[in-house]
């Protein structure tokens, strides 16, 4: 925050920082990917895209939308469960009883959880910030947590691409919102981007969440899909269909439109052949192997 400006432009009190990022830590739970490491990692990356690509310098940014993206990074998977939207429902979670009606269960609990330490005494960093800033930031927080919804992310992709084939327009202000969309779910798969020992890692955190809310489903007799069971799952293709379906394209647009940030799409690339070569060595898994987590040996 020092670096990107805000602590002085909005007179951030850093104690207050300090207790409400602590408090933020706190509030993730242990899953084995949806935890504090995540949430730290997405965001640094949301970090790394403004700064290194100088959104605020170049008036693409706004310095509250720069810090609302990164509030929102630290934020945008409290008190995650480690299960799917889709489980909350089936499960009759009170979450679900909380949320289904407008969708998007999981991320909705995330931002109410946001406010909440925004509004614990001594962790409201954003005190000096006039009533029409602080609106705007919640606003702001409020949307961006709400994107990270991968099916928020599906419905405005189309969006995306049309702008990364035309051309970004600062000043559409339809533009605007979906770059910021499009930020955050960079932000969120962004360890698709890193190392393929590390994105390899993270795979291997995703599936033992989901597999461990396939054998939930099962247990309550419900078929879970084949991505959560882990006696069909196949993660190489599995990997390679949400690489190509979903993470590839993200960085493409983030990098037509922005030039300098052709490093986490040539990354992912990279990641994707390594997918490719293991699905090749584990060709479909005969029933007699063991469980499809054998792929991470
Ligand atoms: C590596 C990797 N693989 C991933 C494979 C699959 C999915 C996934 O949610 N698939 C879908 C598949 C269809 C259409 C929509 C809604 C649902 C039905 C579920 C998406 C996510 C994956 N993911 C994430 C991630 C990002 C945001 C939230 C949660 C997670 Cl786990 N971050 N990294 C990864
Ligand atoms: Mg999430
Ligand atoms: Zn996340």
């Amino acid at each position: 925050m020092e670096s990107l400006g805000v602590i002085n432009k909005f007179r951030l009190s850093r104690e207050s920082l300090a207790r409400f990022t602590l408090m933020v830590r706190k509030g993730y739970r242990d899953p084995p990917y949806h935890n504090w490491m995540h949430a730290f990692s997405v965001t640094h990356f949301a970090f790394l895209l403004v700064h290194n690509l100088h959104m605020t310098e170049q008036s693409i940014l706004t310095h509250l939308e720069a810090l609302a993206l990164i509030v929102s990074s630290m934020c945008h998977d409290l008190d995650h469960r480690g299960t799917t939207n889709s489980f909350q429902v089936a499960s009759n979670s009170v979450l679900a009883s909380l949320y289904s009606s407008e969708g998007s269960v999981m991320e909705r609990h995330h931002l109410a959880q946001a406010m909440c330490i925004l509004n614990t005494d001594d962790c409201n960093f954003l005190e000096n910030l006039n009533r029409e800033e602080y609106t705007l930031f919640l606003d702001l927080m409020r949307d961006i947590i709400l994107a990270t919804d991968l099916a928020h992310h599906l419905r405005i992709v189309s969006e995306l691409r049309e702008i990364a084939e035309n051309g970004y327009d600062p000043n559409d202000q339809r533009h605007h919102e979906l770059l910021i969309c499009l930020l955050m779910t960079a932000a969120d798969l962004s360890d698709q981007t890193k190392d393929w020992q590390s994105s390899k890692h993270v795979a291997e955190l995703i599936y033992k969440e989901f597999f461990t809310q396939g054998d939930l489903e099962k247990a309550m007799g419900n078929m879970p899909l084949e991505m959560m069971d882990r006696e069909k799952a196949f993660i190489p293709e599995l990997q390679l269909q949400f690489l190509d379906d979903v993470a590839i394209p993200v960085y493409e647009i983030v990098a037509k439109i922005f030039p300098g940030a052709e490093e986490p799409y040539t990354s992912i690339k990279t990641s994707r052949r390594n997918w490719a070569r293991l699905r090749d060595v584990y060709k479909r898994r005969k029933p007699e192997s063991t469980s499809s987590l054998e792929v991470f040996e």
